[in-house]
């Protein structure tokens, strides 16, 4: 029996100069409903991201990656920043990670913070419209989500109205050794919710009731997961859904992750509409969003040698 596979949800009646049909959103927030409960991972085509816009972002971060080290560290992160936050730029994962990848990562353009590569020359601008693009279709996203948790219009985005905490990485994944596949070890995201999208190399993988699901590579498709702060807020009701990427011998990987986030002075807990609403417990304390998001960094500049040492949501978990 061929493997399951993950919902793919259109999203077009959203991006309908006219409104768009009442029927057709319905049946998408349905969809995406049945998807969060099931898996916390779905596909979204007609995303308002142009599919070719897509490509060429792959076409320009393999082109990037694939420089000579010394070209590519000329967009290594300046040292100057927010702090609290991922350094923007290129870097690679350290030879003892057990992550075998490499990526450059960046944050609003409109912060000043981003360290861009000189050449391809494109990318730069190419980079910014991605961005630029996934920050409306993370809004689209959130309207969906309210109207799925029965919250009132906006109520989500209202919860965290600063975007200036999203974050993008353009990745590459090396080629399989003999000895090691692991491309990035299963976790879970610590954000709201996240785009990936992918070349066709495949790799990508959501567990479900125990099992591994390959999600298939479909050209123009954006893939979305649940991630912490939104199992957080839905008090369980929507799971951070767990995932993992195995790399393929004699090929490298390229995808886009793009982490639609909370403010970082932002009080996280589970929202009133899912517990007392509802005669439930809360199942987490509350935290401010960027101690979490320190503590994550700390697992990644500092891996505790425990595995369990590693600091997940369940750290807030009562
Ligand atoms: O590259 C991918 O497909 C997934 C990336 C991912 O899961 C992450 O960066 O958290
Ligand atoms: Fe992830």
């Amino acid at each position: 029996m061929a493997p399951p596979r993950i919902p793919t949800i259109d999203l077009s009646p959203f991006f309908h100069p006219d409104g768009g049909s009442q029927e057709r959103k319905a049946e998408a927030v349905h969809a995406i409903n049945q998807a969060c409960l099931e898996y916390g991972f779905f596909q979204i085509i007609n995303h308002g991201l142009p599919e070719e816009l897509m490509t060429r972002a792959l076409k320009l971060s393999e082109a990037f990656l694939n420089y000579p080290m010394e070209e590519k560290l000329e967009a290594k992160p300046a040292g100057v920043g927010l702090g609290d936050r991922m350094p923007a730029g290129y870097a690679k994962q350290p030879d003892h990670s057990v992550d075998k990848n490499e990526y450059l990562l960046m944050l609003p353009p409109e912060l000043g913070l981003n360290v861009y590569p000189n050449s391809p020359p494109e990318f730069k601008d190419v980079l910014e419209q991605v961005f630029g693009n996934l920050v409306k279709t993370g809004l689209v996203v959130e309207t969906i989500l309210n109207e799925c948790l029965d919250l009132p219009s906006n109520f989500l985005q209202e919860c965290s109205p600063d975007r200036s905490w999203d974050l993008m990485v353009a990745l590459r994944y090396y080629p399989a050794e003999e000895e090691g596949e692991n491309g990035l070890i299963e976790h879970e995201d610590g954000n709201i919710f996240t785009f990936v999208f992918q070349d066709d190399a495949g790799g990508l993988e959501v567990l479900k009731g125990g099992e591994w699901i390959p999600v298939v590579p479909t050209p123009g498709s954006i893939i979305v997961n649940v991630s912490d702060i939104l199992q957080v807020w839905t008090n369980n009701i929507f799971k951070s859904a767990t995932h993992r990427v195995i790399r393929k011998k004699g090929r490298s990987r390229y995808s886009y992750a793009f982490f639609f986030n909370a403010d970082g002075d932002q009080w996280i807990e589970p929202l009133l509409q899912f517990t007392s609403g509802r005669g439930e417990p809360p199942k987490y304390r509350g935290f401010y969003c960027k101690e979490y998001q320190q503590l994550r960094l700390r697992n990644k500049t500092h891996p505790p040698s425990k595995p369990e040492d590693i600091v997940t949501i369940k750290h807030y978990a009562i």
